[in-house]
């Protein structure tokens, strides 16, 4: 499926790059830093990083912001709220919510990557309440009940 999402650059950010795909099967555009100074994330502080920009998708889709593996394995620098969900509906500035597991501080330059959002479809559906719901062998097991291994 091929779908139009339409981008907004917010002012002020003109130099700040559009979110890129990076190669050509790529599942996530990589998201930029639209922060003014170098952002530092001491061991375990948690920072909400700006990207510049706004999007419009349609209607049965969302985005989601996605830790990059290279940030979280080399500086243990992920997404708190992964995966970060951008409502269809949201105009406002797409943000990323980073926080710093590792044991170092970690510094943020405006246009460094920092995530990536991949776009998903959400399907339509309605709640229906109802007084029992149908058996399955599973029953209401859960939570490791089948085992370790
Ligand atoms: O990583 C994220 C997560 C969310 N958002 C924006 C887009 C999303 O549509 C909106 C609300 O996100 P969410 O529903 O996760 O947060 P909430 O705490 O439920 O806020 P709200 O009451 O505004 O829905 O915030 C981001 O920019 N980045
Ligand atoms: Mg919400």
């Amino acid at each position: 499926m091929s779908y139009l999402v339409q981008i907004n650059r917010l002012s002020g950010h003109e130099d700040i790059e559009l979110p890129k795909k990076m190669s050509a099967l790529a599942s996530g555009f990589d998201l930029y830093a639209a922060v003014d100074a170098p952002v530092t994330l001491a061991p375990g502080e948690r920072k909400l990083i700006p990207t510049g920009f706004a999007i419009a998708m349609p209607a049965g889709l969302e985005a989601q912001i996605r830790p990059r593996s290279g940030l979280a394995f080399k500086h243990g620098i992920t997404c708190l709220n992964t995966p970060g969900t951008i409502d269809a509906d949201y105009r406002g500035e797409i943000k990323v919510l980073l926080i710093n597991l590792g044991q170092e501080s970690f510094d943020i330059a405006r246009n460094e990557r920092i995530a990536q959002m991949v776009f998903q479809s959400v399907p339509e559906v309605q709640l229906e309440e109802v007084d029992q719901l149908s058996d399955t062998v599973r029953g209401i097991g859960g939570f490791g009940h089948t085992g370790k291994n």
